[in-house]
């Protein structure tokens, strides 16, 4: 599935014309992160449909997500782009900094430098990495790229092998282990201990996918994730509010 999309992405940036870089991000991500509004920093994911799970919702308005999501307490916004595989929208991430006041990562498969400037003019504050794609020197470039932009950095790893060729290359102040495996779209929590523990002190660690209950954020929690990246339960719970509010609980017994 990761091949079909990174070839697909391939032609995307191909139609990609040139983009003169002419602004700055204006909100910091990873200090969002850093300064949780609760124990447990949460990333609101809007995404309307993935490859695993189908549509999660026909009604999508990610404007009107996006803002339940900085009324329930989020501390930061994922917004799912790519069009083919996730039904997102580059637009969506503009449309979204104009309604709400919370950094905005870009979620999307970045495999070229001119998607780097794209999301800067889009208005992304930060921007998805994933190692299973990129090659670690070409991580590292982009890594880099990125943050001379101003851009936060979020740097996704599946494995202990990952984590290591990354860290060879860069010092991600931000990394993210994908709880999913790639190749049978299962998750599993256990993959944020196994990471966590390679994990070096200056990265704060974000547990992507797969969080769908107090427990489960507990869980990762006391791995020693400071952040959570939650797709799923939020986009299909009808009260944000109210479904923040229990994994905020799991957070609150994660710390203890
Ligand atoms: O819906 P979930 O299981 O809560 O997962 C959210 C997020 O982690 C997931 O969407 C994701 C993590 N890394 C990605 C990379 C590309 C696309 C999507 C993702």
């Amino acid at each position: 599935m990761l091949d079909r999309i990174v070839e697909r992405k391939k032609q995307e940036v191909e139609a990609l014309s040139h983009i003169t870089v002419q602004r700055r991000p204006d909100r910091s991500f990873l200090e969002a992160l850093k300064k949780p509004k609760r124990k447990g920093a949460v990333i609101a994911e809007v995404k309307k449909a993935s490859p695993s799970k189908g549509v999660f919702t026909e009604q999508f308005d990610p404007v009107d997500i996006a803002r339940s999501y900085e009324e329930a307490g989020a501390d930061a916004l994922s917004v799912l782009t790519d069009r083919d595989f996730f039904q997102g929208d580059p637009a969506y991430i503009r449309r979204i900094k104009e309604a709400v006041s919370l950094p905005v990562l870009r979620k999307d498969f970045l495999i070229d430098k001119k998607q780097i400037d794209e999301s800067v003019e889009l208005g992304a504050d930060a921007v998805l990495l994933i190692a299973a794609i990129l090659t670690p020197e070409t991580l590292g470039h982009f890594f880099r790229y990125a943050k001379s932009l101003g851009l936060d950095v979020l740097v996704e790893v599946h494995s202990k092998e990952e984590l290591e060729a990354v860290i060879n290359e860069c010092e991600p102040d931000l990394l993210g282990i994908n709880n999913r495996n790639l190749k049978t779209f299962e998750t599993s929590l256990i993959k944020t201990k196994e990471v966590a523990a390679s994990v070096p002190d200056g990265s704060l660690l974000i547990s992507e996918s797969g969080i769908h209950t107090s427990e489960d954020a507990a869980q990762v929690l006391s791995y020693g994730a400071r952040g959570m990246l939650i797709g799923e339960s939020l986009m299909l719970a009808i009260d944000k509010r109210e479904k923040l509010n229990d994994l905020f609980k799991g957070a609150a017994k994660g710390e203890a």
